[in-house]
C-alpha cells in the first residue's frame, strides 16, 4: 500500500512583518518534520522520542557525547537507518518501507561522512558523475559539465582525473561534498565530516561548508567543531543517551546552557 505523501506543520509563506525569524531571516517552511520517533538497535533504545522540525535553508549543529545517538538521527533522515516508531517527513514524504519514497528521499537529500565514502578505483570526476548517470539518468555531458562546476565551487579543479588515493583527506572530503552536490540536494547532511582530518585540512572543509551555508543551504551538521556552530548554525541542538536535551540559538547555548548535561558537555570540550 502506498501511502499519501504527509503534509509536514505548515508555516506562514507570506513574506509578512509577522512571520517568524531565523536570527535576521525569515523562517520558511518545514522540510524536515520529526514527530515522536523512535528507534531500536534489538532491545537498545537508541532515540528516545524524538521530535525536531527543520526550516528549509536552516543550519542545524547536532552536538553530544560519544554514543548519544547523533549519527543514528541524521542516518534516520534518509533512511540509512530504519526508525520503528513515530514519523520522519521529509520535504512532504513521510519515510516508509516503500522503496520509491527512499529513492526520492535518497535523491533529494545529499549526506557527507567522516571517512568520505569516495570509490578508489575511480577518478574523481568519475565518482561526481556515477550516481548522476545511473540514478537520474544524465546524459554524462551534463552529468560532466556540473561535477566540473562543483569542482570549481570545492577548488579542486585540477584533480578531475586523480584517484581518490592521491588526494590528502581535505581533498578527499570536498570531493565528497561536491559529488553529493551532484545530485542537486535539497538538503545536506554531515556526519562529523572533519573528524578524521588532520588539523590543517579541517579549515579547508569546514570553509566549504560556510559557503553551502551562505548560498541558503539546509544543513544538518553532526560535528564537534564548535567555531563552527557558533558562528554558522541557526540553532544548536544538544543530545544525550538518544534524547534532545536542550536546543537554542548559538548565542543562548554556549553563554547560557540550561540542563546540567549541557553544561558538563561544554566545560568538557570547550576546555578541551
Ligand atoms: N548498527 C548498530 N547496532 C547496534 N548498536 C549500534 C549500531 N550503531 C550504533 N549503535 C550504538 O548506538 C549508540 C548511538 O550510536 P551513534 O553512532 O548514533 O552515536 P553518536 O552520538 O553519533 O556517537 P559518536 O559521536 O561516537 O559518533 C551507540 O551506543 C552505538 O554503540
Amino acid at each position: 500500500m502506498v501511502s499519501a505523501p504527509a503534509t509536514p506543520t505548515p508555516t506562514p509563506s507570506e513574506d509578512t512583518d509577522a512571520s517568524p525569524r531565523l536570527g535576521s531571516r525569515r523562517l520558511q517552511d518545514v522540510v524536515i518534520a520529526i514527530e515522536a520517533m523512535n528507534k531500536w538497535y534489538g532491545a537498545f533504545h537508541v532515540l528516545r522520542d524524538i521530535s525536531l522540525q527543520v526550516h528549509r535553508g536552516e543550519r542545524i549543529v547536532l552536538c553530544g557525547p560519544s554514543g548519544s545517538g547523533k549519527s543514528t538521527l541524521i542516518r534516520c533522515i534518509n533512511r540509512l537507518e530504519e526508525h520503528q516508531s513515530g514519523r520522519i517527513v521529509v520535504d512532504g514524504v513521510e519515510l516508509t518501507n516503500d522503496v520509491r519514497h527512499v529513492e526520492q528521499i535518497r535523491r533529494e537529500v545529499g549526506m557527507v561522512f567522516q571517512h568520505f565514502n569516495l570509490f578508489p578505483h575511480l577518478t574523481v570526476l568519475e565518482n561526481c558523475v556515477l550516481a548522476p548517470i545511473w540514478v537520474r539518468k544524465e546524459p554524462r555531458r551534463v552529468a560532466e559539465e556540473r561535477a566540473m562546476r562543483l569542482l570549481e565551487r570545492v577548488k579542486i579543479p585540477e584533480q578531475a582525473s586523480k584517484y581518490p588515493g592521491q588526494l590528502s583527506g581535505g581533498q578527499q572530503q570536498r570531493v565528497a561534498i561536491a559529488r553529493s552536490l551532484c545530485m542537486q540536494p535539497k538538503i545536506m547532511l554531515f556526519d562529523e565530516p572533519t573528524s578524521a582530518l588532520d588539523p590543517e585540512m579541517i579549515k579547508e572543509v569546514l570553509d566549504t561548508m560556510i559557503s553551502l551555508a551562505e548560498e541558503g543551504m539546509t544543513m544538518v551538521c553532526v560535528t564537534h567543531e564548535m567555531g563552527f556552530a557558533k558562528t554558522v548554525a541557526d540553532r544548536v541542538i544538544f543530545m544525550d543517551q538518544g534524547q534532545i536535551v536542550e536546543e537554542n540559538d548559538p548565542h543562548t547555548f554556549f553563554t547560557n546552557p540550561v540542563n546540567d548535561r549541557t553544561r558538563l558537555f561544554l566545560s568538557q570540550i570547550l576546555h578541551h
